[in-house]
């Protein structure tokens, strides 16, 4: 599956002549030094390949349960003169040399992993979704606030400037008050085999904890979590054929009420890990981009591939006369200002606050720049939790 994103990747690179950068990028003598726990397959894309580009930070170590696994990840990433490999995940936190770690590893495993990493002194980069449950982000928040380190949820997309300028103009209020929401977001008919992390139960599998970009970006386009109260209404899955326990597609509604006088957002958000075939027997092999829209009282936006806004994306703002206006924003934006480059994958972007994060030690209220703080991730959790107690199916990790 993630050749997907690594093939769109390779083309932005090679478009935008990104090797050439990366050949002669010089590497800062403080570099951040970050450890890897697994040779997941999203490594190189959403941590191998912003890396390359950053001055301020180091691949030194990659564990995994098979030390020839980790090492041919290093080996064919060449990260070989400067990153150690390990036989174990405990070893990379034992490793004095490391500052920091990524996370990607099934999500049913992060918290434990997470809190593990925290109390070794490292600071962590934790892929989506944080934790099984809101139970165990709250831990890892207590555990961050005690060691003083950070845990930040890997929603990318959330340091892309295209996102900041739709929030931005969602909260100009030109267009009134958020009233409805819609996200969607799919993996094409069979792109994923059946013994998949995302279709185990045990593992925190499930389209909800899978592709909680869709419950992440209702909330933060409808409310500012973690005041609002959220409910909700209604939650239907499509069930795993070899797992009852496994929601492959869902399909919920829930209100966002934020305090003050705005008016309640209805929210529907639908996500699938295998599209059904069409007509019953026609594979969905073509990619169905993510796709966001946002009710305003006086206008309509419609954002298409909302989650990795840097292989394309469009927004679309229709008012109620019929005008429409188009925007693309590769750079810049609100919240960046000038930092960045136009071939900045959101993932170079989440990277670029992380390293900040860790240096100044302090990742929520950090001046001009993009955070997912714990306390919206926990009240993102919250929600899937309750959509997992609606549909009748057990809250993950329980
Ligand atoms: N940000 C993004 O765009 C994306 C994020 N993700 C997220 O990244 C994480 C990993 O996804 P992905 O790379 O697709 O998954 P993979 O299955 O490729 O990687 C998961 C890793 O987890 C390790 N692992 C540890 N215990 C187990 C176990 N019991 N069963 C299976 N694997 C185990 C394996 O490590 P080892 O190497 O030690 O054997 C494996 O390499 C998930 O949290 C997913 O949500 C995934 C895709 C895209
Ligand atoms: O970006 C993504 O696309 C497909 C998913 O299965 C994956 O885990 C997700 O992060």
């Amino acid at each position: 599956m993630s050749w997907i994103g690594q093939a769109m990747l390779g083309f932005n690179n090679w478009y935008h002549g990104v090797n050439k950068i990366k050949a002669t990028l010089k590497k800062e003598p403080n570099a951040l030094r970050i450890g890897i726990l697994s040779a997941a397959a999203i490594n190189y894309t959403a941590f191998i390949d912003p890396v390359s580009t950053h001055p301020g930070a180091i691949i030194v170590a990659i564990g995994a349960r098979d030390k020839s696994k980790a090492q041919a990840q290093i080996d064919s990433n060449n990260l070989g003169a400067t990153c150690k490999a390990y036989g174990s995940y405990d070893e990379v936190l034992n490793d004095q040399n490391v500052d920091a770690v990524y996370i990607p590893l099934p999500n049913g495993l992060h918290a434990e992993w997470t809190i593990k990493a925290l109390k070794k002194g490292k600071h962590v980069l934790v892929e989506k979704a944080i934790t099984s449950n809101a139970a165990e982000c709250r831990e890892i928040q207590k555990v961050s606030s005690e060691t003083g380190k950070l845990a930040l949820e890997a929603f990318h997309y959330r340091f892309h400037p295209a996102v900041h300028r739709v929030k931005e103009i969602v909260e100009s209020g030109t267009y009134g008050a958020p009233t409805a929401i819609f996200t969607r977001m799919s993996v094409l008919s069979d792109a994923l085999p059946q013994n998949d992390i995302r279709f185990q139960y045990g593992l925190g599998g499930g389209a909800c904890l899978d592709l909680s970009y869709v419950f992440s970006a209702a909330c933060y386009f409808g409310t500012s979590l973690p005041d609002s109260e959220i409910t909700v209404q209604t939650a239907t899955p499509r069930i795993h054929k070899l797992d009852r326990k496994i929601d492959e597609a869902i399909d919920a509604t829930f209100t966002i009420d934020s305090p003050g006088s705005k008016p309640p957002v209805k929210c529907h958000v639908s996500a699938d890990l295998n599209v059904p075939y069409l007509w019953g027997f026609i594979p969905r092999y073509l990619p169905e981009m993510p796709f966001l829209s946002i009710d305003l009282q006086t206008a309509r936006i419609e954002f298409k591939n909302f989650v990795i806004p840097t292989f394309g994306h469009s927004i679309v703002i229709t008012e109620k006369d019929g005008r429409k206006t188009t925007e693309k924003v590769y750079v810049d934006g609100p919240v960046w200002g000038k930092r960045g480059e136009v071939w900045w994958s959101s993932y170079r972007f989440q990277l670029e606050a992380f390293v900040e994060g860790c240096r100044k030690g302090k990742g929520e209220g950090l001046e001009g720049m993009p955070w997912v703080g714990l306390r919206e991730s926990e009240g993102v959790m919250g929600v899937i939790d309750s959509v997992y107690e609606r549909m009748g199916l057990p809250v993950r990790g329980l």
